[in-house]
């Protein structure tokens, strides 16, 4: 589990100070995958190097499965690094290592011995599918290879917390979905606490249990998936089920509509239908599984003889979210 407390850090500017991270915090638990999403300059990479001791934050605290790690001395700083593999959006590996040998060094800069790195490397290979591929150079590798090279790498001091910073932003669609598989089904084997920072929604769709939203240095939404969802007015909601763009109706009343468990799989519409004498009209609609819990985002025209508020409280009153958008 990994834990951060009211972290904060600042940087001199000439006469400014920047605020790059004011007051995170946040819980991952065991066995669970927490996405940080946020735009350029929003204190992702500030945060990747406050986790990882690259930089000491300039208060607050990390701690991992009970340990603070804020709190090492500088001489302890490389140990205490050990608790956290990194894998990064490029493999970054050294060409003049085989994949094996690439894997082994973290294991051989702390002198660990050679039966046991050997041992060690090929558990981890096989443990990302790469078993026929320890001789192979990384010009020899496709992307998706080398990051797993990559990813093994990261787990060669078995560490508890694995903190993925932009893990698929350089590979294709098929590929990063092979890549989220292995981090997803990795998490469960080895029972990691993983922090994947992206720009990509569809990683958070993909894998993440719960996600946070970080701007300006801030986190201004955070929870379960099914909870940000279902957050009305919430930015990640949106983000994360978008309606289809360039829909244009007729001019009549439009409703947003967000359905959510049961309720999305209820005939919904067509009780409107006949309640309310109306014409309800799709214009965009999106459903989707996020969390284990199924979504259906629709924008609707109503045409009634009723009047809209009668047509949304009974919708709210059903369990739908309703926005009236026009
Ligand atoms: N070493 C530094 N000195 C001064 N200011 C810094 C330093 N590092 C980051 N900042 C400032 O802190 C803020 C957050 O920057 P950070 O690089 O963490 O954002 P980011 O979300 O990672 O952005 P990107 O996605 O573009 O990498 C920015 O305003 C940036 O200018």
């Amino acid at each position: 589990m990994i834990t951060v407390t009211n972290l904060r850090k600042t940087y001199r500017q000439g006469e400014r100070t920047v605020t790059a991270l004011d007051d995170v915090t946040l819980s991952v638990p065991k066995g669970s995958i927490h996405g940080i999403v946020g735009h350029s300059g929003a204190g992702k990479s500030t945060l990747v190097r406050c986790l990882t001791l690259l930089d000491r934050p300039t208060s607050g605290a990390v701690v991992i499965d009970g340990r603070e790690l804020t709190a090492v001395r500088d001489s302890e700083v490389r140990t205490a690094r050990r608790r956290i593999g990194m894998v990064f959006q490029h493999a970054n590996l050294m060409d003049s290592r085989t994949a094996a040998q690439n894997v082994a060094h973290p294991l051989e800069l702390v002198k660990t011995p050679k039966t046991d790195v050997n041992r060690k490397v090929a558990e981890l290979l096989s443990l990302v599918g790469l078993t026929e591929f320890a001789d192979a150079y990384p010009s020899q590798l496709s992307g998706g290879q080398k990051q797993r090279v990559g990813i093994a790498r990261a787990l060669a001091s078995d560490p508890d917390v694995l903190l993925c910073d932009e893990p698929t932003s350089a590979l294709d669609p098929a590929t990063t979905e092979d890549i989220l598989t292995l981090i997803r089904s990795l998490t469960h084997t080895l029972n990691l606490t993983v922090l994947v920072i992206t720009h990509e929604m569809h990683v958070v769709k993909r894998i993440c249990d719960s996600v946070s939203l970080l701007e300006r240095g801030r986190i201004i939404e955070h929870g379960p998936l099914r909870e940000v969802v279902s957050q009305r007015g919430g930015s990640l909601g949106r983000s994360l089920m978008p309606l289809p763009a360039g829909t244009v109706g007729e001019g009549l009343p439009e409703l947003e509509l967000l359905l959510v468990g049961d309720t999305a799989s209820a005939p919904v519409l067509s009780e409107l239908t006949r309640r309310f004498d109306a014409n309800v009209n799709v214009i965009a609609g999106t459903v989707e599984t996020l969390g284990g819990s199924r979504f259906g985002r629709l924008r609707v025209e109503v045409d009634s003889p009723r009047p809209l508020s009668e047509i949304t409280a009974y919708l709210e009153g059903a369990g739908v979210h309703v926005e009236v958008a026009a």
